[in-house]
């Protein structure tokens, strides 16, 4: 049966280690599966890093830059050169492929999220393998993605994937980094109830030419999996193990789906957006929320931190700060001051009009 699946690769596996030169027959080979799965009418999406990695080799820099603008600048330098041999490659075998630059600010807003789900759409029935990065040269800091793995996840749940595939320099998680340590543990699968409390040591620097390490694979297998998204992490230089996962094969680390993923609204909502502020609640609100499914009135909340407008998503938080919900709330953060801690129904007496009972509805409420 067609399937939808999402393919990240890393720069550690396009470019080779020492002299972060392309690793041509590597991107070859993988040119070659995704095509190969794209004619058995599997809808499938590249997301590939490459362009800061490659930029730096076209302008002979030595490492990775350190400053954003830098950075900016050289992602723009190796775009171009990115998509040009993907296009080369994919071309010799008659496969189409299409350039989606996305920045967080066009997953925030829900009619451009709508969007570039529809163009995904479209771009499976023609046929189109889209090939994905971060609009590097125009997210500012805060509004970045930050790393493929997290953009990979927010692409597999925007197109609703079966299947995520990690892949990096190294063909499985580990119990800690194996090249510094030795004797770590393979770890071949993880069940979505153990990743929730899953230790590891993951590392957040990642490889030389790499970004994140396995912290931010880790980080997008839980966004995924909590989308319905089946997740593996394995090694890219070995494209033709995907097919063989595919037929049921146990290779590299596999993330199985949680059962009753979001839907596609209470996902954008939680991954999507970006939190804009916090709201601190007492404990019957916390309950009311955590196990009674019930909608956010100001009588529970008992401190607002931030500056958000109405529909921004904000952060429900516990007494003690945890992070137990997130939710676009009806009121803006300063009316929000003037309500928290009273009842629904003195609202119109201290705001001056008759706003919603509620501020946040359960409907766009979604638990940590
Ligand atoms: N627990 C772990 N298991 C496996 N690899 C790990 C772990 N912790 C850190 N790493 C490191 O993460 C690196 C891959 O991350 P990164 O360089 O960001 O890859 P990519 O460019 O593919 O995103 C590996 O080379 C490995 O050394
Ligand atoms: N947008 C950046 C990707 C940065 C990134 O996440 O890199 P990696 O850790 O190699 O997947 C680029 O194209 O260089």
């Amino acid at each position: 049966m067609p399937q939808t699946l999402v393919v990240k690769i890393g720069t550690s596996s396009l470019t080779h280690p020492d002299t972060g030169r392309l690793a041509l027959s590597n991107i070859a080979s993988l040119v070659e599966t995704l095509t190969e799965l794209r004619e058995q009418h599997n809808r499938v999406v590249l997301v590939s890093s490459g362009a800061v990695g490659i930029g730096c080799r076209r302008l002979n820099l030595p490492e990775r830059p350190r400053t954003m603008a830098r950075k900016q600048a050289i992602a723009a330098v190796g775009q171009g050169r990115l998509m040009r041999i993907y296009d080369d490659l994919f071309s010799n075998l008659k496969q189409p492929i299409a350039q989606i630059l996305l920045t967080r600010r066009d997953l925030m807003q829900r009619s451009s999220y709508v969007n570039a789900y529809n163009t995904f759409q479209e771009l499976f029935e023609l046929g189109v393998i889209p090939i994905v990065n971060e609009n590097d040269t125009v997210a500012v800091d805060e509004l970045k993605f930050g790393d493929n793995d997290t953009l990979s996840a927010l692409v597999a749940s925007l197109v609703e994937a079966d299947w995520l595939f990690l892949l990096t320099d190294v063909d499985r998680l580990y119990s800690a980094d194996p090249r510094s340590s030795p004797d770590a543990q393979p770890i071949v699968q993880v069940s979505a109830s153990q990743l929730a409390t899953l230790q590891v040591e993951a590392g957040n620097k990642g490889s030389q030419w790499g970004t994140g390490g396995m912290a931010t694979k880790l980080a997008a297998a839980r966004i995924a999996t909590s989308a319905g998204v089946r997740t593996v992490i394995t090694h890219g230089q070995k494209p033709g193990y995907l097919p063989k996962v595919l037929q049921g094969e146990q290779i590299g680390t596999q993330f199985e789906p949680q059962p009753q993923p979001e839907n596609a609204r209470k996902r954008w909502i939680a991954y999507g957006l970006v939190a804009m502020g916090k709201l601190y609640l007492d404990d019957g609100a916390v309950r009311a929320i955590c196990e009674g499914g019930k909608s956010l009135l100001a009588a529970g909340i008992t401190q607002t931190e931030g500056e958000f407008q109405v529909s921004d998503a904000v952060q429900l938080c516990d007494r003690n700060g945890n992070e137990i919900a997130r939710g676009l709330v009806n009121y803006n953060s300063s009316e929000i001051q003037q309500i928290q801690g009273l009842r629904s129904d003195q609202i119109p007496k201290i705001l001056g009009y008759m706003g919603t009972e509620t501020v946040i509805h359960r409907d766009n409420l979604v638990l940590a």
